[in-house]
């Protein structure tokens, strides 16, 4: 299992709020991950702030633009010194090639450059409404290997992908999945879910956990007891 699989998803619209919780948890149990509606909000402050605090950052900007904006955006991305950025994968081969381009003056201080395939709220029915008429998975799949093929880190999935699509991919082609619920938690607006144990068997290496742990009345305990269900 990768170290410090589990990133807690800060969607929040008061900073304060954000930082109060950031105290309550252990950066050697967690990294974060902040995206539009914070980044919006708050901008690089919010990431220099996050970065005093010893947390690794995921910046979920999940860019999608023509390529050169793109590549522009993800070196921005880099100059913060952030750990792991994305895009969307339906931004194509070009725009990805661009993206990963853009992060090559950075060496081994680039950030993890991911692609998202088809996000977690989304249904077959909802792809069918966007002309897509094939499952969830077969489009994830093809998002997936255009990630590859463009010389990206991984995707982030559906943990219920994950098995299929490490067999297709290698195992060095890493596995971001949100879409987690620990046992007896809310699914709330997520459709493709799966528990915290469940996603590491069937091959995720990285855990995407918001409101599971940041609504909890003790986030702490929340994330020690994913924690200790990965042990
Ligand atoms: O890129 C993401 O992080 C992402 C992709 C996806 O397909 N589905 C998805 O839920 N996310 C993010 O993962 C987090 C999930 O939060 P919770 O549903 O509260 O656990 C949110 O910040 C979403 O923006």
């Amino acid at each position: 299992m990768t170290t410090k699989p589990i990133l807690v998803a800060l969607d929040y619209d008061n900073k304060n709020h954000a930082l109060q919780l950031i105290e309550k948890l252990d950066p050697n149990m967690c990294r974060l991950k902040v995206g539009k509606e914070m980044f919006t909000l708050f901008g690089p402050q919010l990431v220099k702030d996050i970065h005093d605090r010893g947390f690794d950052l995921f910046l979920d900007l999940k860019f999608h633009d023509i390529p050169n904006t793109v590549a522009k955006a993800v070196a921005a991305a880099a100059e913060l010194g952030v750990w792991m950025t994305n895009v969307h994968a339906s931004g194509g081969l070009a725009m990805m090639e661009a993206a990963k381009k853009a992060l090559l003056p950075y060496g081994d201080n680039a950030p993890m450059l991911i692609a998202v395939t088809v996000l977690t709220s989304m249904s077959d029915d909802d792809l069918k409404l966007l002309g897509i008429n094939v499952p969830a998975f077969e489009h994830v799949q093809r998002l997936a290997k255009l990630t590859q093929q463009a010389g990206l880190d991984g995707v982030v999935c559906s943990a219920q992908e994950a098995t299929a699509l490490k067999s297709l991919l290698g195992k060095d082609f890493k596995l971001v999945t949100p879409g987690i619920r620990p046992v007896g938690s809310d699914a709330g607006d997520q459709h493709r879910v799966m528990t915290p144990p469940q996603a590491i068997a069937a091959g995720s290496d990285y855990l995407v956990i918001g409101r599971p742990i940041t609504k909890a009345a003790d986030p702490l305990a929340a994330l020690q007891a994913i924690h200790q269900s990965l042990a």
